[in-house]
């Protein structure tokens, strides 16, 4: 095991002043939450050869460590820190060493390293985010060598690891962008005198999906047949049977329906977590172009915001239709806002038995209490 230069022990001067209590640093009224390191950005890509046959994974590594002390940050001694140019080089080394046979495995491989080999590390974490490349086809024949990158869903994967805790994993599917075109409506919603919003029984439903999910204790799964499987829920969920679909009352319940079916069909998911941020497409007006518009023209609201330069005898000025020269207009569009939606539902039995190992147990009991009707 590699001691570093320093102990594992808290220095002596550290344990003058900080008294440690459960992995919290103390100094009269103040305490370290959390101190934590580490690179980001590793990007590279694994080749993997079987005979003439290639395959890739081009990945983007997150690995972050939280040291037994904090000195570095306090005292800035530095002898338990392992630099983040070592962190990046050992990443590389493990994808040379045991390739990249899932994301999962990959993130599971570099917390066991980190785990096992420093003795100052109390805490690890490795985000992996993968490239979406696909395998060429040529008249339905896969090419050996050739890939097309299809942004249909970027996967992503996350393990952490406290000391003596177990590793938990997770993983998810982001950016992914879904439109179902009819079967969904947004009606008898509470209203008030600010309330515009018309109801809508027929409308367009679009946006960008973020899906995060726990297996909580690591164990042997096969993650990427687990992770299309999701997938498949997710589609299926969201857009329904092919031939008539089914109607969505609300992005919300949209949300609880995908999750309930990857619950219900993916046993060893035990948390899911999704985001919909929803991109609104108004129906263009052609009555004044003598068209009617079944929702077959549709925008994003442009949003522009104004800025006039004049003052207000300037404003004065041209409203009499004089000094029109002193007005500058200037029109910046600006991103429309969108609305957004995050629930997270989970098994119960998780709930009472790693609920203390979840990250934000707030969002869980949410998730708990929707699960239970409440
Ligand atoms: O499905 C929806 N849920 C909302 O909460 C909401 N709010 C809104 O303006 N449009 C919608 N649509």
């Amino acid at each position: 095991m590699d001691r570093g230069e320093g102990s594992c022990e808290p220095p002596e001067t550290a344990r003058h002043f900080f008294g440690q209590q459960n992995d919290i640093w103390q100094i009269n009224d103040l305490e370290v939450l959390n101190c934590e390191y580490g690179k980001n950005s590793i990007k590279f890509l694994r080749l993997h050869k079987e005979g003439k046959k290639h395959f890739v994974k081009e990945v983007e590594v997150c690995t972050h460590l939280r040291l037994t002390s904090p000195q570095e940050y306090l005292e800035g001694k530095n002898s338990l820190v392992i630099p983040t140019d070592t962190i990046k080089n050992i990443v590389l080394v493990l994808a040379k060493k045991n390739g990249i046979s899932s994301l999962e495995q990959f993130a599971i491989d570099i917390c066991n390293h980190f785990m096992t080999t420093f003795c100052q590390v109390a805490y690890v974490k490795t985000y992996i985010q993968e490239v979406p490349w696909q395998r060429l086809h040529e008249d339905g024949v896969p090419h050996i060598h050739s890939f097309i990158c299809v942004p249909d869903g970027i996967r992503f994967c996350e393990a952490e690891q406290c000391r003596n805790g177990p590793l938990i994993v997770f993983a998810g599917i982001k950016d992914l962008k879904l439109m179902k075109t009819t079967q969904s409506g947004f009606e008898g919603f509470y209203k008030n005198e600010h309330t515009t919003l018309p109801e809508r029984h027929d409308r367009i439903l679009c946006g960008e999906l973020f899906c995060k999910w726990s297996y909580g204790e690591c164990k042997d799964f096969d993650f990427d047949c687990i992770w299309k499987k999701i997938r498949e829920c997710i589609l299926e969920a969201f857009a329904g049977p092919p031939d008539c679909g089914e109607y969505s009352p609300s992005y919300q319940k949209t949300i609880n329906c995908i999750q309930m079916l990857v619950l219900s069909r993916v046993s060893q998911v035990q948390v899911i977590e999704v985001v919909l941020n929803n991109t609104f497409f108004n129906v263009v007006d052609m009555k004044n172009l003598g068209l009617t518009n079944d929702k077959e023209v549709d925008i994003i609201d442009p949003l522009v915001l104004v800025i006039m330069s004049a003052s207000t005898t300037d404003v004065h000025k041209r409203e009499k239709g004089s000094g029109h020269d002193f007005i500058k207009e200037v029109l910046v569009p600006v991103e429309a806002p969108y609305g957004s939606c995050t629930c997270t539902l989970g098994r119960k039995k998780f709930f009472e038995a790693q609920g203390h190992m979840l990250r934000d147990e707030r969002k869980c009991q949410f998730g708990l209490a929707a699960a239970q009707g409440n």
